[in-house]
Formats: C-alpha cells, sequence, structure tokens
C-alpha cells in the first residue's frame, strides 16, 4: 500500500529531518530531483536539452527557491533559463544568487509575457506546501501566458496541496516533482499534477503514518478471493442480492451479474425481477424475497428498489440478517429520508454505503465540499459505517480512520448503470470476507480497471463494464510483481 501524508505531517517530518541535515542540503536535492526532470521534459519536448530555453515562475517562499536552485542546475547542461520573480525583494537569496553566478536570467514581471509565451519549458515554482486559496491574481496573470509544457515543483500552484480542490486560477503540470512523500493533492487531483515524480529527500523514515493509502496492484491481487482444492460453491461466500423492480429490473441484472464475475462460489438473488435474473444468469438462485433466499454471507441492497414502503422493506430485511450489506443507491436515499431503518442493523454488522454527491449530500444533509476526504472520513464516522464516495476520483474511509483513494482511469464509468456493477463487485467481496474497507476499495480498483478495458477508447455500457470484470481481474493477477 502507498502512503500519503497531510501538509502538517510533511512539514513536521521535514523539520525533524532538518535538525540532523546541512542547511540548504534539503533543498539542493531537491532541486536537483526537478533540473534532471526538466531536462528530460526538454529533451521529450523540444528534442534536445543545451539550447533550449525554460523560464521559471519563482514565488516568495522555498518552493521559489527549489526552482531557482534547479535553474542554475539546468544552465550547466546549456539551458537558457529565466526567472520571474513575483516578490523579488523576498525571493530565496542562496538560490537566486545561485543562478545569476550560473548566467541565468531575472526578468521583471513587465518583460516576461514574451518569455513565459515563447519557453520551451515553464518551471512551476510559484507556491508549494504552504499554498493557500487560488492563484494571487499577480501570479495568475503569468500563468495566463503558458504555451510550453509545465513542470511543477512539489504541486501545481493554485491547487489545494490537502484536497486536491481548485476554486480559482492554478497551474495544470504536464509533470509533477515531489519530495521525500506524496501528498493528498497528488491522489485527488493527478489531472492537474500530470505525471508525478517522488524524490528521495531521507524523508521516510521521519513520516510515521500515512494520513491516507492507495492500493497497489499487488494488494489488490493479494486480496482478491481465489478458490482453493478444498473449497466448494458454499465456502468461499455465497452473495445475496437484492435489487430491481419492476420500474429498474436493469439494476438487479447489472448488480447481481457483477457479482457472477467477481468471485468464484454462488450468487443468490432476491426480489421482484426474479425472472429477469434467472434469464440473463442462469447460474443465480433467485427467489422472490429476501425471507426466503436461503443463506448468505453478505448483502447487496439498494440498486432499483424504490424508495417507498417496499424498497425500505427490504433494506430492513437486508440490514436485519447480521451479515456484511453493501447498501447503494436506493439504499441510501431510503438511509436519508428514513433513519430508523438502520434499526435493523446490529451495530457490529459491517455496512458499506456507497453514494455518488446528491446521494451523499441527502444522506448528511450537505455535498462533500471541496474537502472530500474531510467529508467521507465524517460520514463513516457518523453512520459507523465504511463509506465509498464515487467519482472521477473515489474515496473510501472506515469509521477506525483509514482512508484510501482510488483514482480514475479515464471517465468511461460516467454511464448509468455503472455504479449497480460497482455494487455487486463490493457485496461478492464483503461475502467472501474482507475486511470492508479494503473490499470497497479492491472494488473501486477492478472496477476502475473494467471501466477501462471495457470502453477501450471508445464509449461502453455498464454491461460491457460488468463483461469486462474478468478481464481486470485477469490484469491485477498478471500484474502482480
Ligand atoms: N522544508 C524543506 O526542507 C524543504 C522544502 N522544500 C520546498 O519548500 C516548499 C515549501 O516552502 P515554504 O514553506 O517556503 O512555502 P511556499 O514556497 O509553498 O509558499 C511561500 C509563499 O507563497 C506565497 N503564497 C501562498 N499562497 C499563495 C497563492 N495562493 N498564490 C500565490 N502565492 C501564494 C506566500 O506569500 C508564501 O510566502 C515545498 O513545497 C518544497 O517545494 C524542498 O526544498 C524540500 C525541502
Ligand atoms: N467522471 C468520472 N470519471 C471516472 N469515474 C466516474 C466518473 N463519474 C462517475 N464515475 C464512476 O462511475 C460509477 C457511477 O455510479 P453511479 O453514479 O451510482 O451510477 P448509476 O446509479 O447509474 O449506476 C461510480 O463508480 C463512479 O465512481
Ligand atoms: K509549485
Amino acid at each position: 500500500m502507498r502512503g500519503i501524508w497531510t501538509t502538517d505531517h510533511i512539514r513536521q517530518a521535514e523539520e525533524r529531518l532538518l535538525a540532523g541535515t546541512l542547511e540548504g542540503a534539503l533543498m539542493r536535492r531537491a532541486a536537483h530531483g526537478v533540473a534532471i526532470q526538466a531536462a528530460a521534459m526538454l529533451d521529450e519536448h523540444a528534442g534536445a536539452v543545451a539550447g533550449r530555453s525554460a523560464v521559471l515562475l519563482v514565488g516568495a517562499g522555498n518552493n521559489g527557491g527549489d526552482a531557482l536552485w534547479a535553474g542554475a542546475f539546468l544552465r550547466k547542461r546549456g539551458v537558457g533559463v529565466a526567472a520571474v520573480l513575483l516578490a523579488p525583494e523576498k525571493a530565496h537569496t542562496q538560490g537566486l544568487a545561485a543562478l545569476k553566478r550560473s548566467g541565468g536570467r531575472v526578468l521583471s514581471v513587465e518583460e516576461s509575457p514574451q518569455w513565459i509565451a515563447s519557453a520551451d519549458l515553464v518551471v512551476d515554482g510559484i507556491v508549494g506546501i504552504a499554498a493557500r486559496g487560488p492563484l494571487r491574481p499577480d501570479a495568475a496573470a503569468l500563468v495566463d501566458h503558458i504555451a510550453a509544457p509545465v513542470l511543477a515543483v512539489d504541486l501545481p500552484s493554485g491547487v489545494e496541496p490537502d484536497t486536491g480542490a481548485v476554486e480559482g486560477p492554478a497551474v495544470s503540470a504536464n509533470r509533477t516533482v515531489t519530495f521525500g512523500a506524496r501528498k493528498p493533492v497528488h491522489v485527488l487531483n493527478p489531472e492537474r499534477c500530470g505525471d508525478v515524480v517522488l524524490v528521495d529527500i531521507g524523508l521516510s523514515g521521519e513520516l510515521g503514518e500515512p494520513d491516507l493509502f492507495q492500493l497497489d496492484v499487488a494488494d489488490v491481487a493479494a486480496a482478491w478471493p481465489m478458490p482453493g482444492p478444498s473449497d466448494d460453491k458454499y465456502t468461499q461466500g455465497v452473495t445475496g442480492v437484492a435489487a430491481g423492480s419492476a420500474t429498474y429490473p436493469g439494476a438487479a441484472v447489472l448488480a447481481s451479474g457483477s457479482a457472477v464475475h467477481a468471485t468464484s462460489g454462488m450468487v443468490r438473488y432476491a426480489g421482484t425481477s426474479a425472472d429477469v435474473v434467472r434469464w440473463h444468469w442462469p447460474e443465480i438462485v433467485a427467489t422472490g424475497s429476501i425471507t426466503d433466499a436461503g443463506k448468505v454471507q453478505a448483502w447487496v441492497a439498494g440498486p432499483g428498489i424504490g424508495t417507498g414502503r417496499e424498497g425500505k422493506d427490504v433494506l430492513a430485511a437486508a440490514l436485519g440478517k447480521g451479515v456484511p450489506v453493501c447498501a447503494d443507491a436506493d439504499a441510501i436515499t431510503i438511509i436519508a429520508h428514513q433513519p430508523d431503518v438502520l434499526d435493523a442493523r446490529d451495530p457490529g454488522t459491517p455496512l458499506v454505503l456507497t453514494p455518488h454527491d446528491g446521494e451523499f449530500a441527502r444522506l448528511t444533509g450537505s455535498p462533500p465540499g471541496p474537502d472530500r476526504v474531510g467529508a467521507v472520513r465524517a460520514a463513516a464516522d457518523r453512520f459507523n459505517a465504511v463509506v465509498l464516495l464515487k467519482g472521477h476520483c473515489t474515496i473510501v474511509a472506515d469509521p477506525d480512520g483509514r482512508v484510501l483513494v482510488n483514482a480514475a482511469r479515464g471517465s468511461w464509468l460516467a454511464t448509468a448503470g455503472s455504479g449497480d456493477v460497482l455494487s455487486g463487485l463490493v457485496g461478492a467481496l464483503l461475502a467472501a470476507g474482507l475486511d470492508p474497507w479494503l473490499a470497497a476499495g479492491v472494488a473501486a480498483d477492478v472496477h476502475a480497471r473494467a471501466g477501462q478495458l471495457g470502453a477501450d477508447g471508445v464509449p461502453v455500457s455498464a454491461a460491457g463494464v460488468l463483461a469486462a470484470i474478468p478481464d481486470a481481474v485477469r490484469q491485477v493477477r498478471a500484474l502482480k510483481p
């Protein structure tokens, strides 16, 4: 699992590290990493390093210092370097001196637009982890002139470091070089960061427990249930799906079909769409209600069940079974409007809620807002449930405080019914006995892979995402180191 640390924790770790390090050494190490990536980008985008031009956008702090030092290193490789100082009197003293010694040019803000517009590369050292709020107008005006690829130092300026939120002018980078550890912005707003390159500055020993996690493919592969020689259809966990209605039979077909594809073993269906489910998935044992469905190890409840009396009864029946439940779609609306339905749940029984933004707002009374991680963490605590917030970037919080982030693999999953496919995956992994937080995260990972593989560059239906689940699982198993 990869760790991600908030800027407060990075700062504390940096302070501990600085106590035993020569002044300036860390910054030079960081800046050297920036220069290596800048040279690589010049080579890729402008066909050479020597003789090409880079403009540094330099803010008032150490982030600007990194850019200035990187400029001095680039001069040694024959790059023409010019720096725009947003606050000349506050520019990093040693960095500026190093750039000047190396023959780098310092531009006034007035003369900078043509230089920025014609540069082969722009290095964004406007602001780093001390950034608060969108770019200030003077910085935003410079960014408007950029035509070249952008290398961001630590993070793209204007993007909130701990939330990834963009609430005004901000840099869009092709690549970001960060130091010591990944910060939330890198996983919560990968589009603005471009490729993220991590430079080791010796911080790892000082970091402590991560604030967020990202699953590696090896984690997903290790968690994905595989039948063993002594397994039969029951021992791997039977998934129950309570979904669909006369109006929405498709939700039942998608959620239960997804569970069939996710794991070996068995899927039971309970609801009014039993005939259509049997027709699509002859391997499913389908009945009319949860009461006569037989034993399962986890229930998926909600997709297409409706939000009236019948839907509430279905959800209450699932919650009352004493096994883990993934409550999705209409189940979330029912919980939002009739929270007493949760009385059917024994508080020790795992519950996974999988809202999209609208359902989240219904459930909690307010939309997730810019701090999506904070919002999901609070909801997990409030409902004593794992909460998976859907979106381009999926966030999964456990009531014990663990949070993981699953980055999108394109946006093809923004299609009707793809959420039903996700709930089937979560349910199957719960039935297999995975820790609910991990089950939700692993399901989100394979769901995103299935979306990418199913689409393969053109729009894909939810049924197409479902059909790509075996390829996604195959991909995970093949990529396992
Ligand atoms: N502490 C260390 O040992 C290291 C720090 N490093 C660098 O230092 C950076 C942090 O440096 P600082 O703490 O000096 O702070 P920053 O350089 O992140 O920001 C400092 C200045 O940016 C300005 N600023 C804040 N918000 C802004 C906005 N929205 N628009 C425009 N300007 C804004 C403020 O005037 C502030 O003084 C890191 O991101 C990293 O790049 C690296 O050199 C690695 C080592
Ligand atoms: N722009 C996007 N990029 C990537 N994934 C997305 C995007 N929009 C939605 N998704 C994913 O698609 C799924 C949609 O689920 P949901 O909104 O419940 O749809 P439905 O109710 O139609 O099934 C979620 O897994 C969500 O994370
Ligand atoms: K920056």
